[in-house]
């Protein structure tokens, strides 16, 4: 027994001073598991143009511990800020990471679509720094706890930003107050529904029923539901089969499809139930958030009324409702199509206004993206193509970019793409830089142009279905923070993947 002890005695001797050499050698607030490009957790992001909720300063933002600790404006800096722990991005704008409330990453079960490995690093590229994932495409789609589950394992350790879920509200589960029940205490952050075929068998369309009955079990959580809102009406014409203008190659045989009188009418429906949500009314507490809006004359102004008369509705739309606009898509070029349709140049210019008009509340990427196969480029034929944009790393600079004609400013940015869908989200800690958020930090350069072309690194896994390919675009992504941790600067992502899963609680 003795003679034990003796032998064992100098090896754990040796084995602890080993391990606290080690400690010593690499302290863990010196080196995070390589989630940063950085060395150090306590420092200091400086620059010109600060976007703060309260304007745009001139300082620096103190980081400690995956949080901002404080904001220094310029006058204010000496004495406050170690300099040996200041990264100075000079002339950079430093904003919020963005936040995408809208994206399809189609993992697991269709990661060849997407995935959350590309997908997450994709967006670290583009300064988002949390998405919220859709229910649909992925396979199974999420629309139960078990459901769920499997998508947060699919998300573990696989994601370079935060990401969130939201649940499927689907027939199957909407008059199912318990199943609603068990999906929401399971951590999604909200529902979402389509008011017509969502292209994926599993994922069928609600009506107004199941959507009064989803509001009303998301009153008691306070979280939102959205709402793809077209409604199938009977087209008018028959598309001109008869006068043989019905080629399937012309994007505008595609629009007739999907007039904006299906937005409207979906809309009107959901507009029937979002007045129970006002103050006093049955269900109040929900909240209700019609995505990527194309239509900007009936539906836009029907909106507008319910808003004002108090309804808890928000409403968003996405770059590609306003940088495209129908006249100039080409024929065959089948990588516009998305559901619903980028419309006319004149209703581009309306949805402008209404966004720059506090009518339209936030912006969402709504990156849909598919197999090339899937998007039948050779054929080029648009009613049997994937409907879909793929779009997620370039957000940014293509709003700020086709927004320069319409004077957009950062602080609009920040709201469109940072506060507001912060909120939607229920992201208490996200979306603004102010003391104690999380360190959700995108730094650019608003003057730098850049040619979107095959050489230009893209991340997303098929880079030439992006209808912005062959675009030149302002506005490149320099440093993107999540939590503190440095992801991405220069075109170098950090080696561990260190993003988290978001759940509600
Ligand atoms: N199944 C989809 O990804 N659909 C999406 N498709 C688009 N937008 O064309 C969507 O959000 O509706
Ligand atoms: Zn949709
Ligand atoms: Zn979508």
């Amino acid at each position: 027994m003795e003679a034990l002890q003796w032998r064992i005695l100098p090896l754990l001797t040796m084995i602890a001073s080993f391990l606290l050499f080690f400690y010593f050698q690499y302290p863990s607030q010196q080196y995070p598991t390589n989630c940063s490009l950085l060395p150090f957790q306590h420092y200091w992001i400086a620059s010109k143009h600060i976007v703060t909720p309260q304007g745009v300063i001139s300082g620096a933002v103190e980081i400690k511990d995956g949080k901002i600790a404080s904001i220094v404006k310029e006058e204010e800096k000496h004495g406050k800020i170690k300099s040996e722990n200041v990264i100075d991005y000079g002339e950079a704008v430093v904003m919020p990471g963005l936040i995408d409330v809208h994206a399809h990453l189609d993992d697991p079960g269709r990661a060849e679509w997407e995935g959350f490995p590309s997908g997450t690093k994709a967006a670290a590229a583009g300064g988002i720094t949390t998405l919220v994932d859709m229910p649909l495409n992925s396979e199974p789609s999420t629309v139960s706890r078990e459901t769920l589950e499997l998508k947060i394992k699919a998300a573990e350790s696989r994601i370079y930003v935060d990401v969130g879920f939201w649940g499927g509200l689907v027939p199957e589960n909407a008059f199912n107050a318990s199943a609603l029940e068990d999906l929401l205490d399971a951590g999604v952050l909200g529902l979402k529904s389509f008011m017509c075929p969502s292209g994926i068998n599993d994922f069928p369309m609600t009506n107004a029923s199941h959507i009064k009955e989803g509001l009303s079990v998301l009153a008691k959580y306070r979280r939102p539901l959205l709402v793809h809102a077209e409604k199938v009406q009977e087209l008018e014409s028959n598309l001109g089969v008869e006068d043989g203008s019905n080629n399937p190659r012309s994007y505008s045989t595609y629009l007739k499809t999907r007039p904006p009188s299906w937005e409207e009418a979906a809309i009107e429906d959901l507009l029937t139930l979002t007045k129970d949500t006002r103050i006093g009314g049955p269900a109040e507490g929900a909240h209700l958030h019609i995505v990527h809006l194309s239509d900007s004359r009936s539906s836009l102004n029907l909106i507008k009324e319910a808003k004002s008369g108090g309804d808890s509705l928000t409403v968003e739309t996405c770059p590609h409702y306003l940088a495209f606009s129908s006249e100039e898509i080409p024929d065959g070029d089948t990588r516009f199509k998305c559901s619903p349709p980028i419309r006319d140049a004149a209703n581009k210019e309306k949805l402008w206004e209404a966004l720059l008009g506090g009518h339209v509340d936030m912006l969402s990427s709504d990156h849909s993206p598919t197999l090339p196969e899937l998007k039948l480029l050779d054929d080029g034929d648009f009613l049997r193509a994937w409907g879909g944009i793929s779009s997620l790393q370039f957000v940014l600079p293509v709003t700020w970019s086709y927004g320069q004609k319409y004077g957009v400013t950062l602080q609009q940015l920040a709201l469109w793409w940072s506060e507001r869908p912060a909120r939607l989200a229920g992201q208490k800690l996200k979306g603004a830089i102010a003391i104690g958020n999380h360190a959700d930090i995108v730094v650019w350069d608003p003057d730098v142009e850049f040619d979107l072309d095959n050489e230009f690194p893209t991340h997303v896994k098929h880079p030439g279905i992006s209808a912005y390919l062959g675009t030149k675009l302002s506005g490149r992504v320099a440093a993107t923070f999540v939590r503190g941790n440095l992801v991405f600067e220069e075109g170098k992502h950090a080696p561990a993947l260190c993003g988290v899963p978001i759940l509600a609680s």
